[in-house]
């Protein structure tokens, strides 16, 4: 049982022993013959009225959703107060009732889900001693009832205290009494038992009738039972006591005891003890067996008519009872219906609160969750801010102490670089000291750069110092020494080992003539060759259309014509033998009196690449038939050049152009306009020669020696040229080339030396031009680099062929 709770207003005080205690259903009706029935029977005695009230309170409550909270207690409350008015409407009803009966009254009310145990619980609580109860609702009660129906009244039968004597009443009919141990003690304070005046005073006159009937035949049954069993003289007669009421000795009960008092047989009454003879035993015997059938059949009888009776009035009973059950029913189930729609719609506001509530908590949650996340994070990056701190500390100590090591290692670093410095300087110093030993036997005056010389020259090979990129490396502007040169950087691949490089440098660094670039060193470091800065463009430059360069007069052309010739023929008698390989206009350079110096010889043969372009118009088409570079192939090269010098046509039909206008005698219609008025007997020479160099076949080519004569006079105005086209096969004037002549003196040289500018000059003059205080060239009025005088050899022996062949 769940909690009880008194529902009484005020503390109740209860006498006990003066009170019967009525057990009383909820419904009035169902109760109101048990209450008439104490009412009547107890006259004298207070009646108690004793309800357990069933709260009304819906089994969804005990619903986990719902414990606890606002809304349950509030619902609780008012839930309490409608059973509280409830109760009070019942406990009125029966007031009501017992109003007319005159007995005083009083109520006892608690609460609680199980009857039968609240039932108990106020007996033991208050200490009932008398209760009266129903035994079965009405329905089931017959005249032969005797068992208790009800789980209730079984319940209270079985655990109520043994210190309560209890009615158990059907229909107003007592049909059970639980008595106690000390009902015989109590036999003078046990309340009297009066007759309940049932409604219908026929039925009641047939209760008491069928009643005594039975009592009568139970006893003279019980007599024929006991027959041989019992002594006749110890057979007592029964006696029938109206009032009080039966109790039965010890911890029994007594069954089916009709209500009220009940008159005793007429046979029975005074005679406490019977005394018989056979014969009077006999005729006793077939009397009472013809009593006990005459009775049997009576009772019998009695029985049809009481069940009849009974049967139809309970039948118009139940039927209204139906009809009412009916209505109530079905007001209840509006109010059921009613009652759930709003308990849903209630349910529903609560699950959507819930929801809702739920959702804030999940929210608050989740914002716990990353506060202490954050929280988390936050003494994370402190803890990291700190060690940041530390290390900030740390490394700005150690940035101090690099910055110290630093300091002192730039220190050591630049006091390294100037000890460097002078060590290469002595060093330079010492190999030109050894050098310009070594120049008295050997003609070489080729000096060595560090790589750091070189790079500073270079401004770190600053891009916008860069000239140019050939397939031969790239080439950067520099300046060494107050000295312009230009450094090519050769490519490591495809060339000889280091010392075979070297060799080949020398030989080249040996070379002097005035229209080849000069050598002024080398550095082995970085393969790269310096040489000296020719500041004023190429040949390619100036007859290119595009550039924007005044236009060379023919007569520039031929003098350039024959420089080129001149150096050609310089290289070739050069000992070794040096094939240029390359030779085109870009390699002509020129400087600021355009005079002309060839670039690049020899790189051919010091890096010798594979695959040359057969799109280079200027290579001998031999080249790629022999794989050859030979003399002819600079022939070749100086043919095509001549053309364009003549043409300053694009290249490809250059030869058949011109071929065509010679043959039609009308070479005036291919020589290049811009050079001004061409001679057209020394534009048909030249263009003949040009062509002659251009032969497929290179013995057929002229000698270079031949073709500078030729165009050495073409020079000079006042020199008559041959018109005879075999002029080439006949002995050219002694005119002597012009690098031949001292450049002071005018004269063929006998002793030719190299100036520090580069030109050469007859001994005596040079000599002479340093004797006399000057420091700077003679050609170019710039300041020499030093005052040391090369032999050229080379050219000595040219002009000694020369001498010879004229
Ligand atoms: N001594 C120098 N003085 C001034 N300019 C130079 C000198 N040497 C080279 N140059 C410039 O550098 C450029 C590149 O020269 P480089 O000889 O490397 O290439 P190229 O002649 O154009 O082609 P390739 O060598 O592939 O046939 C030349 O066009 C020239 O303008």
């Amino acid at each position: 049982m769940g909690s009880i709770g008194e529902i009484n207003g005020d503390e109740l005080v209860l006498d006990v022993d003066e009170t019967i205690f009525v057990a009383v259903a909820e419904d009035v009706e169902r109760s109101k013959t048990t209450v008439l029935w104490a009412a009547r029977n107890f006259s004298g005695k207070k009646i108690c009225l004793l309800y357990v009230h069933r709260p009304a309170r819906p089994a969804s409550w005990t619903h986990k959703k719902l414990a606890g909270g606002t809304f349950r207690k509030n619902a609780v409350k008012v839930i309490e107060r409608v059973d509280k008015q409830k109760v009070d409407e019942i406990m009125n009803s029966y007031l009501h009732l017992l109003s007319e009966t005159e007995v005083q009254t009083d109520k006892l009310c608690i609460a609680g889900q199980n009857i039968e145990e609240g039932i108990v619980e106020l007996i033991a609580r208050h200490n009932i001693k008398w209760l009266v109860m129903g035994a079965a609702s009405d329905k089931h009660y017959s005249w032969r009832m005797t068992d208790l129906k009800s789980k209730k009244a079984l319940f209270v039968c079985k655990k109520a205290p043994d210190s309560c004597h209890i009615w158990f009443l059907c229909k107003g009919y007592l049909i059970f009494t639980r008595a106690t141990n000390d009902d015989s003690n109590n036999r003078q304070t046990m309340p009297p038992l009066v007759q309940l005046d049932s409604d219908n005073e026929t039925r009641k006159s047939e209760k008491l009738e069928s009643s005594y009937m039975r009592r009568r035949l139970r006893y003279w049954r019980s007599l024929l039972e006991q027959d041989g069993e019992k002594d006749s003289g110890q057979l007592e007669r029964e006696k029938v006591e109206p009032q009080p009421i039966p109790s039965s000795s010890g911890s029994g009960s007594s069954f089916g005891e009709p209500v009220g008092p009940e008159p005793i047989g007429p046979e029975l009454a005074g005679s406490d003890t019977i005394t018989t003879s056979n014969v009077e035993e006999k005729k006793r015997e077939g009397n009472v067996a013809r009593e006990v059938h005459r009775y049997d059949k009576a009772m019998h009888d009695i029985g049809q008519s009481e069940r009849t009776v009974y049967g139809e009035a309970r039948n118009e009973k139940e039927d209204d009872s139906t009809m009412e059950a009916l209505c109530k029913a079905k007001a209840l189930d509006g109010l059921c219906i009613k009652e759930l729609s709003r308990r849903k719609k209630l349910e529903e506001l609560l699950e959507k609160e819930k929801d809702e509530v739920k959702m804030v908590i999940d929210q608050n949650n989740g914002f716990m969750k990353k506060l202490q996340m954050v929280q988390g994070d936050n003494l994370k990056l402190e803890s990291q801010i700190r060690k940041l701190h530390d290390l900030e500390k740390e490394h700005g100590e150690k940035f101090d102490t690099a910055m110290e090591l630093l300091k002192s290692f730039r220190q050591k670093r630049d006091q390294i670089r100037i000890d460097h410095e002078n060590a290469i300087k002595e060093v330079n110093t010492l190999k030109r000291l050894i050098k310009g030993k070594n120049v008295e036997s050997s003609g070489s005056e080729m000096l060595d750069y560090s790589f750091m010389e070189i790079n500073e020259a270079t401004n770190e090979f600053d891009p916008s110092w860069k000239l140019g990129e050939g397939k031969y490396g790239s080439v950067y502007k520099g300046n060494l020494q107050n000295l312009q040169i230009a450094v090519k950087m050769l490519p490591s691949y495809g060339s000889q080992n280091h010392f075979e490089f070297e060799r080949r440098v020398e030989i080249l660094s040996r070379v002097r003539h005035p229209n080849l670039v000069t050598i002024v060193g080398t550095c082995p470091e970085s393969r790269s060759l310096i040489y000296q800065y020719i500041p004023n463009g190429s040949l390619e430059d100036c007859l290119s259309t595009e550039n924007n360069v005044p236009a060379l007069s023919w007569e520039s052309r031929i003098r350039i014509a024959s420089e080129i010739c001149s150096a050609l023929l310089f290289l070739h008698s050069n000992v070794p033998c040096i094939i240029h390989g390359n030779l085109k206009p870009s390699k002509i350079l020129l400087d600021s009196n355009l005079v002309t110096k060839i670039n690049d010889y020899g790189i051919s043969q010091l890096i010798p690449i594979d695959g040359i372009d057969k799109s280079d118009l200027y290579v001998d088409p031999h080249y790629f038939v022999s794989g050859e570079m030979t003399l002819e192939s600079d022939i070749y090269s100086f043919g095509m050049i001549l053309l364009q010098l003549l043409t300053r046509r694009p290249l490809s039909g250059i030869l058949r152009d011109v071929k065509c206008a010679l043959e039609n005698d009308n070479i005036s219609a291919v020589l290049d306009n811009s050079a001004g008025d061409w001679p057209v007997a020394r534009g048909k020479k030249l263009a003949n020669v040009a062509i002659r160099c251009c032969k497929k076949n290179p013995l057929n080519r002229p000698d270079l020696a031949v073709i500078l004569r030729i165009i050495d006079r073409m020079k000079s105005p006042e020199v008559p040229l041959p018109e005879s086209s075999s002029y080439l096969n006949q002995k050219a004037p002694r005119k002597p080339p012009s690098h031949y002549l001292c450049p002071i003196f005018q004269e063929v040289m006998k002793d030719p030396l190299i100036a520090a500018d580069g030109f050469t000059y007859e001994a005596e003059a040079i000599r002479e031009w340093l004797a006399n205080g000057h420091d700077t060239s003679p050609m170019t009025n710039l300041k020499m680099e030093d005052c040391n005088l090369i032999p050229n050899h080379a050219l000595h022996l040219a002009i000694q062929d020369w001498q010879n062949q004229w």
